[in-house]
């Protein structure tokens, strides 16, 4: 289990994180609003979905909206899903920035960067006090289940905090795979894991963390950041459907 600012993530029923998609201050500003009002357990910042270049305004605005919620920084690059393109200096150097502004609790680290960029990240957040999200996404496939379990397992190898793992299901059969590599990993991996399967068919995989061992699951205010996330009250609704169900 994590705590970070009273929200237990790895216990009890997943958390909501809920992603901020906005293009400019102005809509940056009124999602976060909204966010707030929502009781979101988490607030994600899509950095690649911004585009203009002032991450200080952008986070000190997040965060007069969202008060003391956690939030994740994430710059998503193209490679993985993400919305626009970076070099990898710049991907360090925006990340290096956030770490410094005091102003985030966690931050999104690809797994497949290149290591020269990618572990220094993981140092400097350690460093800061920052808790590291390692992820990894294919947009394309369900990779293999060895594959997802390496991916994972090298996770929490090289630092993570938190393992995360996104996955395209072409079939059912796909769906079941990443909820076994979840179920399978839930008690060897010693750091909280959140894994989800994408688009329509991955639905369940977004609402059943507390039974096969998701600790997190991003919904919708709005702007989806990734095919298949249903909106926060639905998302709220269900995940207390299980959580009564599963401690009774
Ligand atoms: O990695 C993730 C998970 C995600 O891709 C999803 O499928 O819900 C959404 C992203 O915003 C986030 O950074």
């Amino acid at each position: 289990m994590l705590k970070i600012k009273g929200i237990e993530i790895g216990e009890g029923r997943p958390k909501i994180c809920l992603p901020i998609t906005g293009k400019n201050l102005t809509e940056i500003e009124q999602q976060s609003r909204v966010i707030n009002e929502k009781q979101a357990d988490l607030v994600e910042w899509r950095v690649d979905f911004y585009h203009d270049h002032d991450i200080q305004s952008a986070l000190e605005v997040i965060r007069k909206q969202i008060g003391d919620r956690p939030l994740i920084f994430t710059f998503r690059t193209v490679r993985e899903g993400g919305q626009r393109d970076i070099t990898d200096q710049d991907y360090l150097s925006i990340n290096e920035k956030a770490m410094m502004s005091g102003l985030i609790d966690l931050v999104d680290i690809e797994l497949k960067l290149p290591v020269v960029i990618r572990n220094p990240l993981i140092a400097k957040a350690k460093q800061q006090g920052i808790a590291t999200i390692i992820s990894n996404h294919d947009f394309g496939k369900t990779p293999a289940q060895e594959e997802m379990i390496n991916r994972l397992k090298e996770a929490e190898l090289i630092g993570a905090s938190i393992a995360k793992l996104a996955v395209m299901p072409n079939n059912s059969t796909d769906v079941l795979s990443l909820l076994s590599v979840t179920n399978k990993l839930k008690d060897i991996i010693k750091i909280p894991l959140v894994t989800m399967s994408m688009g329509g068919f991955g639905v369940m995989t977004r609402l059943s963390g507390e039974i096969f061992g998701s600790s997190m699951t991003f919904g919708t205010v709005g702007q989806a950041s990734a095919p298949g996330q249903i909106d926060h009250e639905t998302l709220s609704t269900v995940l207390d459907v299980i959580h009564e169900n599963v401690t009774k």
